[in-house]
């Protein structure tokens, strides 16, 4: 099957910028899809890459849409080579929603994302009332001395109904993480898990410290792609899993993947805009098994989006 194929980059402005162990993110770059059939039905999708994630860059995924010239087909869809995960996310699942009407958001519980540093006490009581019971903060990006004086403050902050997780995005040292980890056993009734404690490549010092402590351990940048997923799979790792959709490569490949084998999973968004998000949140709700909050309380990071931003993106009114 041919489809018409159009796209539009987009940009969105961080307010106030986010901090992680990476370095200080101030706009989120994505690209906006459209496939249309010969009948006129259209589809929408998103290309979303965090290349310092693992993903292809935003560059290389401009580059394949441009060489379309316009035309795809659904089998040169599935031969989206698999380093171009973002895009094998983007045109699968606009090609899935080609003529389907937009459904309603399934219901998940969110976990929100608080930003790093200090300002996380002052932030957490209004996405509570908002709602939020479990929350996530950025660690690894101050020294660990100042850090842990920060948790214990947020810590004794937090209601005791409420569950932390911890982010280190592969920026601690084995010492470092099994200071925070000593910390997080001593919290066990708080602290969901601790998120990447050690770099990408790191696997069997993160298999070590599963098992030196209780408290969980979630692999997140180790596991970016679908690839990289199989394979800490077949190296042993059985603690948590976190997926980011939309960079982790074919949703139908990662459907197929999390249907086979009985992973603790924790689906994570990556600032993306409505319609991958959209798609990224139907793929939780189908995969998820429900006992974890899914890390998509994120849009407090932007200003609101207009509500004809896409039309206006197409010039089309
Ligand atoms: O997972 C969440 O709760 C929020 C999303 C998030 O933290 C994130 C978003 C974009 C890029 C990296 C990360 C991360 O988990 O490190
Ligand atoms: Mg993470």
């Amino acid at each position: 099957m041919l489809y018409q194929f159009e796209f539009r980059r987009y940009q969105r402005k961080f307010a106030p910028p986010l901090t992680t162990n990476h370095g200080i993110w101030e706009h989120r770059n994505s690209i906006i899809l459209r496939l249309t059939d010969a009948r006129g039905r259209v589809g929408w999708g998103e290309i979303a890459p965090i290349s310092w994630f693992g993903s292809e860059t935003l560059k290389q995924a401009l580059d394949f849409c441009r060489q379309l010239s316009g035309k795809i087909t659904s089998e040169a869809i599935f031969a989206i080579p698999d380093d171009l995960p973002a895009c094998q996310f983007g045109f699968e699942s606009a090609l899935e929603r080609v003529g389907e009407k937009m459904t309603n958001l399934p219901t998940l519980t969110y976990s929100g994302l608080l930003p790093a540093g200090e300002a996380a006490i002052h932030v957490w009581q209004s996405l509570w009332e908002q709602g939020y019971r479990t929350f996530k903060w950025k660690i690894g990006v101050e020294a660990v001395a100042k850090e842990l004086e920060v948790f214990n403050l947020l810590i004794r902050s937090l209601p005791n109904s409420a569950k932390l997780r911890l982010d280190a995005n592969g920026g601690l040292s084995y010492e470092e993480a099994e200071l925070w980890l000593e910390t997080c056993d001593k919290f066990k009734a708080q602290i969901e898990f601790i998120e990447q404690p050690l770099p990408v490549g790191d696997l069997a010092g993160m298999l070590r410290l599963s098992e030196c402590y209780q408290s969980a351990i979630a692999l997140d940048e180790s596991v970016a792609t679908l690839k990289q997923l199989e394979s800490c799979f077949q190296q042993g790792w059985r603690g948590i899993f976190v997926i980011k959709v939309a960079i982790a490569g074919s949703p139908s490949r990662l459907r197929q993947f999390c249907q086979q084998h009985q992973l603790d999973l924790v689906f994570s968004s990556v600032f993306e805009t409505a319609i991958g998000r959209q798609a990224a949140l139907q793929l939780a709700a189908e995969l998820s098994p429900q006992n974890r909050a899914v890390g998509f309380g994120t849009n407090h990071f932007f200003a609101p989006e207009k509500s004809n931003w896409l039309q206006s993106l197409w010039n089309e009114f």
